[in-house]
């Protein structure tokens, strides 16, 4: 079925050419044709990196088959045929209803009104009333009416989709006017308003692509500041434990390097500090000692609280007398702050290890803990690194750490 504004447009259409109207018009066309190409590219582009937004893909759609039946329009409206025309009518009954598809889905989860069986009885409603009735009007009213529901629910859940809603059918609505008083003109007369039409959704649309693009932006930024905070430990603001371990499984596979030295800390006599001066202070020293640990590492050593009053520090590409001199920094800095955060002098105890490539973290923690009550052993306040496996560990000598080390 051949709508009637098509097929006389087309008769129109020729005669406007031989006028010399039509090259206008034609320019018309050709602009709203090249905006929704740009307008489905970037749609395309912004999609590529929005694959789980919904309704994205028909938009992409709807604004690709524009572009391509544009030019066939064109030719309708030059060469009069009943393929063109049949193309045409195709086009301009289509596309709204699969931008309204879009629509709903962009709002998955949040259901708006309307349905697809209502899109698609509007649809059939205004191909088989086109020979009577002004059916350019039956599809743009019922886009408007839905565009208009949609404001209402879409305002309560994001105000930036809610004045993108508002903006389209406030598009509508002089479209649906125009359309409505030049149901019956020639098809020339439409064309402008068609084209100027379609901007006005390749804009509406380019909104929608830059405010999804926002919120994906948030979203990532988002679940980075989730990632950070699930892999620290809120007190002292150290990695836990959890990130500890994705983290040097990572960086393990880097093989080929000098083996990391890892080093067990713990603050001696602590249970004392929380016994005597309460829990608030204990938690106080806990943070002290994270933050000296922090400030004590470069940006490629990694420090946990493995619990308790218990770090570990993982230094890569150092030796084990530089990982001593590490240890007694952060000691030094712990007892010259110690004051200024209301706390007794803190004394800290080390154990460290060389951390072969083929170890389990887990027996580099033990070997390193072993190291930890040796240097308990032998009064705290001190370093001591292990060498050789767990089942013959041999001690360094133990090295004093802090103010009143030799
Ligand atoms: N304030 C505070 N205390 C904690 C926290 N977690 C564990 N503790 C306490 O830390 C103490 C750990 O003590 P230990 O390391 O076992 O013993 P210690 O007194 O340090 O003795 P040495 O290590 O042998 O010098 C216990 O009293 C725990 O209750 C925490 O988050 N905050």
């Amino acid at each position: 079925m051949v709508p009637k504004a098509v097929a006389s447009g087309c008769s129109a259409g020729r005669a406007s050419t031989q006028n010399g109207r039509m090259e206008a018009q034609t320019a018309a066309l050709v602009m709203g044709a090249g905006g929704l190409a740009v307008s489905a590219h970037v749609l395309w582009r912004a999609g590529a990196r929005q694959r789980r937004q919904h309704g994205w893909p028909w938009w992409v759609a709807t604004l690709a088959v524009s572009t391509l039946v544009w030019p066939l329009c064109i030719w309708a409206a030059l060469r009069p045929s009943t393929a063109g025309n049949i193309l045409a009518a195709a086009w301009l009954l289509g596309w709204p209803m699969a931008w309204l598809a879009g629509w709903r889905r962009f709002h998955a989860r949040q259901r708006l009104p309307g349905q697809g069986w209502l899109d698609g009885s509007a649809w059939a409603l205004a191909t088989l009333a086109s020979p009577w009735w002004p059916w350019q009007a039956v599809v743009l009213l019922h886009v408007y009416v839905t565009a208009v529901l949609c404001v209402g629910r879409a305002r309560t859940a994001d105000h930036g989709l809610g004045w993108t809603a508002v903006a389209v059918a406030a598009a509508a609505l002089p479209a649906m006017f125009a359309l409505l008083e030049a149901a019956s003109a020639p098809l020339d007369r439409l064309l402008p308003w068609w084209a100027g039409l379609a901007a006005l959704w390749a804009c509406s649309l380019l909104a929608l692509a830059s405010m999804a693009e926002r919120t994906e932006q948030e979203l990532r930024a988002s679940r980075r500041r989730l990632q950070v905070l699930a892999g620290t430990d809120p007190l002292t603001g150290v990695s836990n434990r959890r990130h500890f371990e994705a983290a040097t499984a990572r960086r393990r596979l880097q093989s080929g390097a000098p083996p990391p030295v890892l080093l067990l800390l713990d603050i001696d006599h602590f249970k004392q500090i929380n016994d005597h001066l309460g829990h608030a202070t204990g938690d106080r020293a806990l943070r002290l000692v994270g933050q000296c640990i922090l400030d004590a590492l470069r940006d490629s050593d990694l420090a946990v609280r493995l619990g308790g009053d218990e770090f570990a520090l993982l230094l890569h590409g150092a030796t084990l007398p530089q990982a001593m001199q590490v240890a007694e920094r952060v000691v030094l800095q712990v007892q010259r702050l110690a004051s200024n955060h209301r706390l007794p002098v803190l004394s800290l105890s080390f154990g460290l290890v060389p951390w072969r490539h083929d170890e389990a973290l887990d027996e580099a923690l033990h070997r390193a803990d072993r190291a930890l009550y040796e240097a308990k052993r032998q009064g705290r306040s001190r370093a001591v690194a292990a060498h050789g496996d767990d089942a013959a560990p041999a001690f360094s000598e133990s090295q004093r750490l802090g103010l009143d080390s030799p």
